[in-house]
């Protein structure tokens, strides 16, 4: 016979109870088990009392009479069962009949055994041990599950039992108030993408469950998405749970919310990289966003500036005001360093009151004046402290990539360099670390200056070139061409100072002056009878996008009454492109005025003309380089023609630009080009001279007319 305990080692005895009013039937249940090998403890009892009690301890097996004297066999069940639901419960009795035996079987004893043939027991205390066993363990696993589906719903973390394929079979409570899931309904109609962003879900599907598969277990960082659309970044592992043969039968896998922490690497990520006082980014910040700059560089052929900037004199401040002063100096100067630079440029406090910025994609080095530029415009204001002004003015050190050196190390040492000649030159003084470009830089800055003073003293003057109709030769228009009155260098050419003006900002003044200049001689000129002479004026990029372009135009029609269509805006086709959305809202709002818009420069930008046929325009130009060899070279001659060809179907004028000599004229005319402009027709001439020029031309049509 198998003995019951699980150690072979050191066999312990079982222990029986006995219910039995009679001592000597219990001992020769006792010998009669003994003999049969069985090691065991026992005791025995008789009333229900002492029953209560010993169901207190722990037994193996308990054996009863059926019908004793003061205490019944089937009241000894019912308190067992109360207590204990496995223990085996086997009648031993002289009495028991058929149909009680049943009877208590069916309230939970195991077994029955007549007194007088005690056969059976031993092989049913076998059996009965070993199902007791089985029911124990059987049922401490249902409890153990009850248990844990107890702990699974209420665990914060989502929990999720899924197929191979992404579909859920098991959410549990936390996992369906994230993703908005009611507590009853069925979780398999969700897949992996419900509950996480697809990006993540495919993440999981590919990399978390190929690995798991593989290798039991996945976990990383992702993101569950959230009833209300947001994401919530979780902690996360995949479990493959395996069949016998070993393949993958299902997934788990636990998610935990790890958003208190990212915030908090956040935090310190942002302190790690970011001044205290300024909230500037710090050296190490500067450091990786140059290394993009530097990469953006080299792919476009660029170059980048590092500027290094000391305030002057902010040790005064300190000793006059007090640090705490200082303090706020410094961050009212690193709000405005922020706010006058490009998204893309940084600026960085590198310590005390020196403060660094690397200003990337410069198309050429001079570009870096517009900073300079830039840089002076915000600190024209007075920085309040305290109820006190202070002027700021910088001491800075400029070096520039890849002239100065390739890296940011190098780069700094030198702007800190050319930072220490600037200052040792007095205070508000710049300093380029290449001595060459200090040259350049001031002659910039000083043309810069002269030409603020020219718009002041009235140096700009307005040339005009006329435009004929192909088919008469009559004058239709002219174009307004600006040009710079020096004193000293005489009638400076546009192509020489327009590109400052646009860089510093001062086409805006400057573009609207020519606007008003010209609307005002068109004033005169109808005043003197020339009506229906059309005067154009170019618009450049910054005057284009400047929000007060409408109101500038609208303003000089109605100060001069003149005619909406009697003025033209030449835009050129690369202002277009640079945002054609925006452009074409631009062009509406022209066009709703009255005023007619001209394409300049076509063909040496990226449009197209289907393209074109998007924007309201009036007029297209043709290109000068175009029209300069369309007798000698076949392609241009071909460009051209298609292009007069596609912009009549599309509606528009026509003007061959540069005409220079009678066959450009002819071939323009053939083509059915409308209008014609250049040397050969006549060059840009000054007011009084075109006013002339205009009489003679209105006398020689009533004479041949
Ligand atoms: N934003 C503004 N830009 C302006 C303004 N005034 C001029 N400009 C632009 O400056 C560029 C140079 O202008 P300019 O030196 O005046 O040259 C113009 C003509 O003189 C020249 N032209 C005309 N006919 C001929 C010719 O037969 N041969 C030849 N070699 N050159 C000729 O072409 C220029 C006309 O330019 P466009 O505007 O494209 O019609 C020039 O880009 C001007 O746009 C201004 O007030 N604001």
């Amino acid at each position: 016979m198998s003995k019951p305990q699980d150690s072979l080692a050191t066999p312990k005895p079982l222990r029986i109870l006995m219910i039995e009013d009679v001592e000597d039937d219990t001992l020769l249940l006792v010998d009669y088990l003994q003999s049969g090998g069985l090691v065991f403890d026992w005791e025995r009892i008789d009333t229900e009392r002492d029953m209560i009690v010993k169901l207190k301890e722990s037994w193996d097996i308990i054996f009863s009479d059926f019908s004793m004297p003061s205490f019944s066999g089937m009241r000894a069940l019912e308190i067992t069962r109360q207590h204990d639901p496995d223990v085996p419960f086997i009648f031993i009795s002289g009495t028991i009949g058929e149909e009680m035996a049943v009877e208590a079987m069916k309230r939970g004893a195991q077994d029955y055994v007549m007194k007088e043939n005690l056969v059976r027991l031993l092989p049913a205390v076998d059996r009965e041990l070993s199902d007791a066993q089985q029911r124990r363990r059987h049922r401490d696993a249902e409890k153990g599950r009850t248990q844990l589906a107890v702990i699974l719903e209420a665990t914060p973390d989502l929990v999720a039992i899924l197929e191979p394929s992404g579909q859920l079979r098991y959410l549990n409570g936390a996992g369906r108030r994230l993703i908005g899931l009611n507590p009853v309904e069925d979780a398999s109609h969700y897949f992996l993408r419900d509950l996480f962003p697809e990006n993540i879900a495919e993440r999981l599907l590919g990399e978390a469950f190929t690995m798991a598969c593989e290798q039991g277990v996945w976990h990383g960082e992702t993101a569950l998405r959230l009833v209300d659309g947001g994401e919530l970044p979780v902690s996360q592992v995949v479990l493959a749970h395996r069949d016998a043969a070993g393949d993958t039968e299902y997934l788990s896998t636990i998610a935990r919310d790890i958003s208190e922490r990212k915030r908090f690497e956040a935090k310190l990520q942002y302190e790690a990289t970011h001044d205290r006082l300024t909230g500037l980014p710090n050296r190490f910040f500067l450091v990786d966003r140059f290394k993009s700059a530097l990469e953006y560089a080299r792919r476009n052929q660029s170059h980048i500036a590092v500027l290094f900037l000391d305030i002057d004199n902010f040790k005064r401040v300190n000793d006059n005001l007090g640090h705490a002063a200082g303090d706020i100096l410094l961050g009212q100067v690193a709000h405005r360093l922020q706010g006058c630079l490009r998204s893309n440029d940084t600026v960085a406090r590198h310590g005390g009151d020196e403060f660094t910025i690397v200003a990337g994609d410069l198309s050429d080095p001079e570009k870096v004046l517009i900073v300079l530029h830039k840089l002076n415009e915000a600190f024209e204001r007075p920085v309040i402290v305290h109820s006190q002004e202070i002027y700021v003015t910088f001491s800075v050190g400029i070096a520039l990539y890849p002239h100065d050196g390739d890296g940011i190390e190098t780069l700094l040492r030198h702007s800190d360099i050319a930072m220490y000649r600037a200052k040792s030159a007095g205070s508000n003084q710049y300093r380029f670390y290449a001595s060459d470009m200090n040259i350049r830089g001031h002659e910039l800055l000083k043309m810069e200056a002269d030409l603020r003073y020219a718009l002041e003293h009235e140096q700009f003057i307005l040339h005009y070139q006329p435009q004929v109709d192909l088919s008469n030769g009559r004058i239709v228009g002219v174009e307004g061409l600006i040009r710079w009155q020096h004193p000293v260098r005489g009638l400076v050419s546009p192509a020489d100072f327009i590109p400052l003006l646009e860089n510093s900002s001062l086409i805006i003044p400057v573009g609207e002056w020519v606007l008003r200049e010209a609307c005002r001689l068109h004033r005169t000129w109808r005043e003197s009878g020339f009506d229906g002479v059309r005067l154009s004026v170019n618009v450049s990029a910054v005057q284009f996008n400047d929000g007060e372009l409408l109101d500038k135009v609208r303003r000089a029609l109605q100060e001069e009454e003149m005619p909406q269509q009697a003025l033209e805006l030449e835009i050129t086709e690369n202002i277009l492109m640079q945002d054609p959305v925006k452009a074409t809202e631009i062009l509406q709002s022209i066009h709703a005025l009255g005023v007619r818009v001209a394409i300049d420069d076509f063909g040496t930008g990226y449009s197209s003309l289907a393209y074109l046929k998007r924007f309201p325009l009036d007029a297209l130009k043709i290109d000068q380089a175009f029209v300069r060899d369309i007798i000698n070279s076949a392609s241009d001659a071909v460009i051209v023609e298609a292009s007069i060809s596609l912009a009549h179907k599309l509606g528009l004028e026509v003007v061959g630009e540069g005409v220079e000599t009678v066959e450009q004229f002819e071939f323009l005319r053939l083509q059915k080009c409308n209008l014609a402009q250049g040397y050969h027709l006549g060059r840009p001439i000054p007011e009084l001279q075109l006013s002339q020029w205009l009489a003679k031309k209105r006398q020689q049509h009533r004479t041949s007319s």
